[in-house]
């Protein structure tokens, strides 16, 4: 993701800002199962149990199936990963590999008691563009019960992730990416307001429809829950938000191995998500989804990660005169004039989409898109 010319930053106010939330955000996530307290990141994230039940077999046990040539083992970048084993020969294109019963999916639902009616009323505070905080406070509502019927699969979840809200300040301020760094302070801002607001709900609240169990949450909960939602959820159809236990253990790859397919509708009882092998799986080989066709900046918004060579990379370029010109007279030219553009200089940046309020040019990492907008500029002065 390479850095772009956008406008200048309000930096001391978001210097601040960031690394009061990177230190809230980063405290530590205890071990406990019922405790929600944070941890700091790691290359290779503990997961919430230490020693956790076997998803594979659990999956199984509630009614759900797995090709007997899967594992979940170790991949040497990506954290855990669905792999076939060495044992049972190749996997053929179209073979069910995962086919998860309806009751397994983990989703935010309408309120059927007290606890939930609270929870929804939470959700509904959270603006639907950080949908992934609605399906997070579901997933720590089961993080706080003892008796989860999700159990095995948080106690699988890592206890931290690399995603931007948790760096340390000065790497957020090295990312140097105006609309990333636009991002990650929005969503800094949004869980340390949120965080004030669900105190106040829950403060309110006869225990009994407590819907954490009577744990306190805050920021670092919040963002830990947000962060578990937006790198694992799948929407299938009808666009709902769901945690998919075991299939979210695939990581991703834009060429990918498999494919998820959901049968029924979500509300049916019948309702089912299959994984099924796009192409033949080798023994040991990685079973790979695609996670979508997105920019690099979203890749670590959302998941912590960026791919090489994306091919839906794009980098976001605005027109600022006033910094352009400051910085010309930083680099000795006397009267620059990159504010004042004449009408020929400001039709090359409409036909741009640099010149206006709010204008924005998106160039993909495409080369000869770069090479057109750089001929462009280099006619313009
Ligand atoms: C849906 S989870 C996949 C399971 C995960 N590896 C784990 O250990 O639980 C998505 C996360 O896996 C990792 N991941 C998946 N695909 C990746 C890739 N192509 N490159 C780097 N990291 C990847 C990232 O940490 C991402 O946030």
């Amino acid at each position: 993701m390479a850095a772009a010319a956008a406008g200048a930053t309000p930096a001391t106010a978001r210097k601040a800002l960031l690394s009061t939330t990177s230190t809230l955000l980063s405290s530590s996530l205890a071990r406990s199962r019922r405790s929600l307290s944070c941890a700091a990141a790691s290359a290779t994230a503990p997961r919430i149990a230490q020693q956790p039940p076997d998803l594979l077999r659990w999956v199984q046990r509630e009614g759900g199936f797995v090709h007997p040539g899967l594992r979940v083992a170790d991949h040497p970048e990506y954290g855990l990963g669905v792999s076939a084993t060495a044992a049972d020969g190749v996997i053929p294109p179209g073979a069910v590999l995962i086919d998860l019963p309806g009751r397994i999916p983990l989703r935010l639902r309408r309120a059927a008691n007290a606890e939930d009616a609270v929870l929804m009323q939470l959700a509904d505070q959270v603006p639907e563009e950080l949908w992934a905080m609605r399906l997070g406070l579901r997933l720590l509502q089961e993080r706080t019960k003892s008796d989860s019927f999700w159990w095995p699969y948080i106690a699988n979840l890592p206890e931290t992730f690399t995603v931007p809200i948790f760096f340390p300040g000065e790497d957020i301020k090295n990312l140097q990416y105006a609309p990333l760094l636009h991002q990650i302070n929005k969503r800094c801002r949004f869980l340390l307001e949120f965080e004030k607001e669900v105190k106040q709900k829950l403060g309110n609240v006869p225990s009994g429809d407590h819907p954490f169990c009577g744990q306190d949450v805050h920021s670092s909960s919040l963002g830990w829950a947000m962060s578990a939602a937006s790198s694992r959820a799948f929407r299938l159809h009808g666009e709902i938000p769901m945690l998919l236990p075991l299939v979210d253990m695939c990581n991703h790859s834009f060429s990918p191995n498999a494919r998820i397919v959901q049968v029924g509708d979500v509300d049916s009882p019948d309702m089912s998500v299959k994984v099924v092998a796009e192409t033949q799986i080798d023994q040991n080989a990685a079973v790979t989804l695609n996670y979508g066709c997105y920019p690099n900046d979203f890749y670590l918004l959302d998941y912590g990660f960026v791919v090489t060579s994306n091919p839906y990379d794009q980098v976001e370029l605005s027109y600022d005169g006033n910094l352009l010109d400051a910085a010309s007279m930083a680099a000795g030219v006397t009267s620059p004039n990159f504010s004042t553009p004449a009408k020929w200089q400001q039709d090359i940046l409409s036909q741009l989409n640099l010149h206006g309020e709010g204008a924005i040019l998106k160039v993909s990492s495409t080369f000869w898109r770069y090479s057109l907008f750089i001929c462009s500029i280099s006619r313009f002065y």
